[in-house]
């Protein structure tokens, strides 16, 4: 097989109990290079110990794990881990240990260069808003919360890991630096081509940074799919209401100026062709609002209430088809 068509993560029929208690049922996928993969679900239904048995931090009782074609059983965990990158939440970084010794600590275990290492590390702190001049040479105990968080991910992205495994990796932060992590998250270059599992129960974040996302309850998968196959085509009751508090807000967020095209009254290709057909309606109408005192460039050739007008229809077409 070639090596393109290799999955990522290959996970089969995972089952995992503490006790006579049943934490991980039956739970199966397959994750492609580049994919971004959101484990999702209440406390306690068997998200964590999902994940680490993606690295074995924990051993299944019975199911297997594939981690770019091979059995992760016939590799020492030690030499398995080293090609994952590994974030969670207490963040977990060295007390004693500089900023930049704390990045360096997988890198120098690979065994590279002192001089590689300082480089990936400097570029690395700069992509993360921690100029290194500043920050390189403090301890975690010096850092907020939200700095040592950056920390923690540019030590998981050090070794340039195909495979990155984070979780709840923005649980401790407030809201808004929640928010503006998450959006620094999404842009970050080095994380573009990987292939990342993210852990939260944040129906927002899933939303926001999922490829797909497996919803679990009680330790079994209701539904695995695209934030949009979850939100429009709930596979039972579980997955809609699990949904339902924030229906609306979920909606702005997966549909798109393409979406609600048709039903503008503007959708010339010469008109349309001025503003990005990619942008969610979230989005554009954080943009009308923005600029509406501006009225001398209106920034689209629509104004709110046509926006909503369309979005409206465009729901209810989607719905209608998903019905059929
Ligand atoms: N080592 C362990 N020994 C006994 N029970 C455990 C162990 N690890 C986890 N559990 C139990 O397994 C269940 C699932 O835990 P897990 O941490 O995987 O859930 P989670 O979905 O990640 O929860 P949260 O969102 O609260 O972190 C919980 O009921 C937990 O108490």
């Amino acid at each position: 097989m070639p090596d393109s068509l290799v999955p990522a993560i290959r996970a089969a029929h995972l089952h995992k109990r503490y006790g006579s208690h049943a934490v991980v049922q039956d739970v199966s996928f397959v994750l492609h290079p580049g994919e971004t993969l959101v484990l999702l679900g209440p406390s306690g239904c068997g998200k964590t110990t999902l994940l680490k048995m993606l690295n074995r931090l924990v051993e299944p009782d019975a199911g297997t794990v594939d981690i770019n074609g091979r059995d992760v059983r016939h590799q020492r965990p030690e030499q398995l881990r080293r090609g994952i990158g590994y974030v969670i939440q207490q963040v977990g970084l060295l007390p004693h240990y500089t900023v930049a010794e704390n990045i360096a600590v997988v890198p120098r275990l690979l065994g590279l260069a002192a001089s590689a290492i300082h480089q990936r590390t400097t570029a690395l702190l700069t992509r993360l808003h921690l100029p290194p001049e500043r920050y390189a040479h403090q301890y975690p105990h010096q850092l907020s919360g939200g700095q040592q968080q950056r920390v923690g991910l540019a030590r998981a992205l050090a070794a340039d890991p195909p495979i990155v495994l984070l979780d709840e990796p923005f649980g401790a932060l407030d809201p808004i630096t929640r928010a503006s992590i998450r959006r620094e998250f999404r842009e970050l270059e080095e994380l573009r081509n990987k292939t990342v599992v993210l852990v939260t129960h944040d129906v927002a974040e899933a939303f926001e940074l999922a490829d797909r996302i497996l919803l679990l309850d009680a330790g079994r998968v209701q539904q695995l799919g695209t934030p949009r196959e979850l939100l429009l085509q709930p596979a039972n009751s579980f997955v809609r209401q699990f949904f339902a508090a924030e229906r609306l807000a979920l909606q702005l967020r997966i549909f798109t100026l393409a979406d609600v095209l048709p039903f503008l009254p503007t959708p010339s290709p010469t008109e349309s062709a001025g503003f990005f057909t990619h942008a969610t309606i979230q989005e554009t109408l954080e943009t009308l609002t923005a600029t509406a005192d501006d009225s001398a460039t209106p920034p689209f050739p629509f104004n709110l209430a046509q926006l909503m007008a369309a979005f409206g229809q465009a729901l209810q077409r989607e719905e209608a088809a998903w019905k059929r």
